[in-house]
């Protein structure tokens, strides 16, 4: 048939020029009608099967597994949680880099100073020595056992991808006891080489519970932060004594995790402070986005994904969910309560025994942090001796914390004050304004006189509106006691005459 279809032979070459047209018709018609088939297959076989059927491929005829080799499997996740192993082997992986790889990645985030290579993961089998034992590792993908409408978007959905370590069987010991280990302690000094802060965001996207990750460059430290300097010390102070007391936890019986309360108006540093805190010890964030948790499952699930030596957050506690009591199967009304979603089964009771209980068991040195604007409208729940272990409260812009956002914003030190610093530390506090109002009033200008001074006009003109109200409130209390009074005598008097 070929022949038909390609009189080309040595034999046959066509010596006119019709039957030069013909046979290259001929040719023509094959190629699209092969291309065709393949664009059909690739349309019929799934991504991800094509995925698994690739990697099998490399599988089998790179790796030459033979009846001695043993392979173990590491997962992404053990269970609802990250599998641990698997994130070490990631990342020990990622930095082996052999002069026959073809195939790297070139990545740097703002905070790293160089670039960084790494393997591409895909279809790569990488080998390595330790202690005379070869080692294959491979990275393999397995189709979903079921697929859930979570996974049905990004290109990884029919799939999971896992990674496989084939070695001869003689040596299983030596390789869970002393491989294993090694490849975690130099995947810990990989990363302590390149650490990188990061803030994981959990909430609900059209699929379902989301997760997302990004590199945490928040500024703010101890340093910078406007807050009364004792405060501040007390603050430092805590953390310092939290990290240092591992022993001290396990000799108490209690999980290692220590909770705060941050309250105070809007702009006073609730949010910089977590910043300070995360860049101080070093640790991830994990912002808990309670509107995007649908249940109590919902929450676990999102909860057991979070990573030891981090920061939970859960802002605006008061008003980001609807949460209903533990007694109640029907949805409470709390005051508080502003996100009324009617399918929301998510508890506050939920969140604080998940919290308190099987969560914090099941990791270390967890900071949990609530936030809130209205520490009078939080549930009696949250308030409860022992469940935040210090309550911390952001105020109006001191004198000291003045002279932090002024050394910010304008290099004022003690050295080179500015003679308006005192006017403006005297002002301050009889002005009411928080620091964020401060910062914003400091960077109106580059010319430091003019700043000062027109934050000098502005914190007199509110000075003069809070005494107003103040009067105001004073002489409306004073009418309403008037009032109070005079009902008072006339419902004696009326009893009186009875
Ligand atoms: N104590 C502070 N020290 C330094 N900067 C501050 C401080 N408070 C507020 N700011 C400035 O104001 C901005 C808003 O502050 P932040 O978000 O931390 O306040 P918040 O109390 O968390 O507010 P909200 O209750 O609205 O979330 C910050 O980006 C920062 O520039």
């Amino acid at each position: 048939m070929l022949n038909t279809m390609f009189p080309l032979s040595p034999k046959n070459i066509p010596t006119s020029v019709s039957s030069l047209f013909s046979a290259y018709a001929s040719f023509t018609a094959f190629i699209m009608l092969f291309r065709a088939i393949v664009n059909e297959l690739k349309d019929l076989i799934p991504l991800g099967v094509r995925s698994y059927i690739y990697s099998k491929f490399r599988y089998y005829f790179f790796t030459h597994p033979s009846d001695d080799d043993l392979t173990l499997v590491i997962n992404k996740h053990f269970g609802m949680a990250p599998n641990e192993v698997y994130e070490k082997v990631e990342v020990y992986l990622g930095a082996k880099i052999s002069p026959s790889d073809k195939h790297l990645i070139l990545s740097k985030t703002n905070q790293q100073k160089t670039v960084t290579l790494a393997i591409e993961k895909r279809g790569q089998v990488v080998s390595d020595t330790f202690d005379g034992i070869d080692l294959r590792w491979s990275y393999v993908a397995k189709p979903k056992k079921s697929k859930s409408k979570q996974s049905s978007a990004g290109d990884d959905e029919e799939v999971e991808w896992c990674f496989e370590l084939m070695f001869n069987e003689k040596h299983k010991a030596k390789v869970i006891d002393s491989y294993i280990p090694y490849v975690f302690t130099q995947a810990e000094s990989i990363k302590q080489g390149e650490k990188a802060l990061k803030l994981h965001c959990s909430g609900r996207d059209h699929y379902g519970t989301s997760k997302s990750c990004i590199d945490l460059v928040h500024p703010t430290t101890f340093e910078t932060i406007a807050i009364d300097s004792e405060l501040k010390k007390m603050i430092i102070d805590d953390l310092d004594m939290f990290v240092k007391r591992r022993e001290f936890y396990k000799k108490v019986g209690k999980a290692w995790k220590r909770g705060y309360l941050l309250y105070g108006p809007p702009g006073t540093g609730k949010s910089s402070l977590i910043a300070a805190m995360a860049n101080y010890l070093q640790f991830d964030i994990h912002d808990l986005e309670l509107s995007g948790i649908r249940d109590n499952s919902d929450l676990r699930r999102v909860l057991l994904s979070t990573t030891n030596r981090s920061i939970l957050v859960v802002e605006d506690i008061d008003c980001s969910v609807k949460i209903k009591n533990r007694e109640s199967a029907q949805p409470s009304k709390p005051s508080n309560s502003l996100d009324c979603s009617p399918t929301s089964k998510f508890t506050l009771s939920g969140l604080l025994n998940f919290i308190d209980g099987l969560w914090s068991s099941c990791g270390d040195e967890r900071i949990i942090v609530f936030t809130t604007n209205h520490k009078e409208k939080l549930d009696p729940a949250l308030m409860r001796p022992g469940r935040m272990d210090v309550h911390i409260h952001l105020s109006y812009c001191t004198p000291s914390g003045f002279r932090t956002l002024a050394s910010n914003y304008l290099g004022i030190h003690e050295t080179n004050t500015h003679h308006l610093c005192g006017e403006i530390e005297g002002l301050i506090e009889s002005a009411e304004v928080t620091p964020a109002v401060v910062a914003k009033e400091l960077m109106k200008s580059n010319d430091t006189d003019v700043v000062l001074d027109g934050l000098v006009k502005f914190l007199k003109q509110k000075k003069v509106k809070n005494d107003k109200e103040k009067l105001k409130k004073a002489k409306k209390a004073d009418e309403d006691g008037t009032k109070k009074a005079e009902k008072q005598e006339r419902e004696e008097d009326a009893n009186k005459n009875c």
